[in-house]
C-alpha cells in the first residue's frame, strides 16, 4: 500500500510511524522542511524506544527507510490512501482538500484525521465524496488502540472497508460511527475537559487536585487538565467550537478560560506552557 500523510505535527508523525511500522510505503508531507525534521526526530525517538522495549519488527532504520520526507503535494498522485493530519480548521482542510482532489490517482482513498469538523463537508469539496472518510486516530498514535472510522453521507461501502482493512493491518481496531459534531470520542470527551477547565476557572481546585481526583477516583491514565495539554488548549478549543456551533447547546459553551489561555499562546504540551510547565 502506499500511504500518505499530510501534516507531521504530533498526529502525521505518528500516523506516519504506525503506516511504516506495518509495512507500508509511507510519504508524509508538510509546508515546511523544519516541521518534517522535527517530525522525523520524534519518530526516531520514538521507534528507539518500542525497539529497546522489543516491540518493533525490523530495525528502526528499516522502518524510517520506508518514509519519505516532502513540501510537495505532488507525491501524493500515486497513493492508495492518504490521511490528513494539519490543524483543526475547516476552511484550510477544506483548502487542501480541494488541491489534493486534483492530484491524487482517481480510486485513491482521502481521509482526515479531524477530531471534530464534518466529513460530509470536507468529502463535498474533494471531488470524490465515494471515495472520503474519517479515520481518527488517538493520541499517543504508536500507543493507542482505537481508529474511529467516520462515513461521511456518500462514503460508499467499499471505501469504509478498505479504510477498516488498512487500520487493522497497522495493528489497530476500528470502530464505525456516523458523521456528526465530534463523532463519538470527542462528544463525550471533549466536555468533561471542558468543565474540568471551568472548574480551575471558578476556583474549585486547583489544576493538580483535579487531575488527581480524575486520576485516582476514576482511574483515568491521565487526568483531565494534563490531557488537555497533551491534546493542545488550541485543538481542545477548536473542537469546543464545533460542537458548540454544530450542535446549538450551550452546554458545549467553550469555558472562557480556555479561550484566554489560547489567546495567551498557552498551548499545552507543545507551547511549551497550558496548565503545567514543560
Ligand atoms: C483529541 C482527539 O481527537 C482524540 C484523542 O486522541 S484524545 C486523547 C486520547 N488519549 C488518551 O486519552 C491518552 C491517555 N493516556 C494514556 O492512555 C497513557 O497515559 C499513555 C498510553 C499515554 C501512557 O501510558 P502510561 O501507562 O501512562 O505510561 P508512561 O510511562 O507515560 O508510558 C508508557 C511507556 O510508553 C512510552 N511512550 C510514550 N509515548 C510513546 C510513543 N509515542 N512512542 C513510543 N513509546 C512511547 C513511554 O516512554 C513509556 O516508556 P517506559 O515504560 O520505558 O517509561
Ligand atoms: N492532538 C490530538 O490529541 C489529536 C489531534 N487530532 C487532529 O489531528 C489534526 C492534527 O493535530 P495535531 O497533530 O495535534 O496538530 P499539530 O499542531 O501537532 O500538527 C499539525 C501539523 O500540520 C501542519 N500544517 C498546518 N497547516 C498545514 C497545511 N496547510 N498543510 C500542511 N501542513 C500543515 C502544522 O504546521 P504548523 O506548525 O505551521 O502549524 C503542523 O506541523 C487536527 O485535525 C486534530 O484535531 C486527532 C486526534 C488527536
Amino acid at each position: 500500500m502506499n500511504f500518505g500523510v499530510i501534516g507531521a505535527g504530533q498526529m502525521g508523525g505518528g500516523i506516519a510511524q504506525v503506516a511504516a511500522q506495518s509495512g507500508f510505503t509511507v510519504v508524509v508531507q508538510d509546508v515546511k522542511q523544519e516541521f518534517l525534521d522535527r517530525g522525523r526526530a520524534v519518530i526516531e525517538k520514538s521507534l528507539a524506544k518500542l525497539h529497546e522495549k522489543g516491540r518493533l519488527m525490523g530495525t528502526p532504520d528499516e522502518v524510517l527507510g520506508r518514509i519519505q520526507f516532502t513540501t510537495e503535494l505532488t507525491d501524493f498522485a500515486d497513493c492508495d490512501l492518504v490521511v490528513e493530519a494539519i490543524v483543526e480548521n475547516e476552511a484550510i482542510k477544506a483548502q487542501l482538500f480541494r488541491q489534493l482532489g486534483e492530484i491524487v490517482k482517481p480510486d485513491g482513498i482521502l481521509a482526515s484525521n479531524t477530531s471534530s469538523i464534518p466529513i460530509t463537508s470536507l468529502a463535498t469539496v474533494s471531488g470524490r465524496p465515494e471515495r472520503f472518510i474519517g479515520m481518527h486516530f488517538m493520541n499517543p498514535v504508536p500507543l493507542m488502540a482505537l481508529v474511529e472510522v467516520i462515513r461521511g453521507y456518500s462514503t460508499s461501502d467499499e471505501t469504509a472497508q478498505k479504510v477498516t482493512e488498512a487500520a487493522r493491518a497497522m495493528g489497530k481496531t476500528p470502530v464505525e460511527c456516523n458523521d456528526f459534531p465530534g463523532f463519538v470520542s470527542n462528544r463525550i470527551l471533549m466536555p468533561m475537559l471542558n468543565e474540568a477547565i471551568q472548574c480551575v476557572m471558578e476556583g474549585v481546585a486547583e489544576p493538580e487536585a483535579i487531575d488527581q481526583i480524575m486520576k485516582l477516583g476514576m482511574n483515568h491514565p491521565m487526568g483531565p487538565l494534563t490531557l488537555a495539554d497533551f491534546i493542545g488548549l488550541d485543538t481542545c478549543l477548536a473542537i469546543m467550537e464545533v460542537l458548540h456551533q454544530g450542535l446549538g447547546d450551550d452546554k458545549y459553551r467553550p469555558s472562557p478560560l480556555l479561550r484566554k489561555m489560547v489567546q495567551a499562546g498557552l498551548l499545552g504540551r507543545k507551547s511549551g506552557r497550558g496548565f503545567y510547565s514543560y
